[in-house]
């Protein structure tokens, strides 16, 4: 089982708390640092905070939620060792984690329904890292950060 830190802006307070409850319910440790509140915010923070969990080794994945998923993709990507990607589907949810390492998931909730989000959800969690070929890559994508 994982530490999973979750977050998202004020588009998807919703669907974080239900991919909260969710994968609890699964046995994952959670820590969701909201926010709680839907008052407008900013996605910015509230991605670059739950990255800056994952690559300090406090979680060992993250989910992140806005209203598309890309602004809250796009700031974690930002933080050194983090690799993010927005999935809508569940093939890409498992491809992220077997050929590119992805240690965060970012969803869109005025995308994405919440059934679908849970399938992705799952397919993210419940698929390891193939290695091999692949990890020749990502060992080449780690070498374009500062
Ligand atoms: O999807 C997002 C970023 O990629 C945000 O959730 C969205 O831009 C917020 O918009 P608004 O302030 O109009 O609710």
């Amino acid at each position: 089982m994982a530490r999973i830190v979750l977050s998202s802006d004020h588009a998807a307070i919703d669907l974080r708390q239900a991919i909260a409850k969710h994968i609890a319910e699964k046995g994952h440790e959670v820590e969701d640092i909201g926010p709680d509140i839907p008052e407008s915010t900013h996605y910015p923070k509230h991605g670059e905070a739950a990255a800056r969990k994952v690559a300090a080794g406090d979680c060992d994945l993250g989910i992140v939620v806005c209203g598309t998923g890309q602004g809250i993709m796009m700031a974690a990507n930002k933080v050194d060792g983090i690799r993010c990607g927005v999935c809508q589907d569940t093939f890409s949810a498992r491809m992220i984690r077997a050929h590119n390492d992805a240690n965060m998931l970012a969803l869109g909730a005025r995308v994405v329904g919440e059934g679908l989000a849970l399938e992705v959800v799952d397919a993210f969690l419940d698929t390891p890292f193939e290695g091999g070929r692949h990890a020749t890559r990502v060992d080449m994508i780690k070498a374009i950060e500062g």
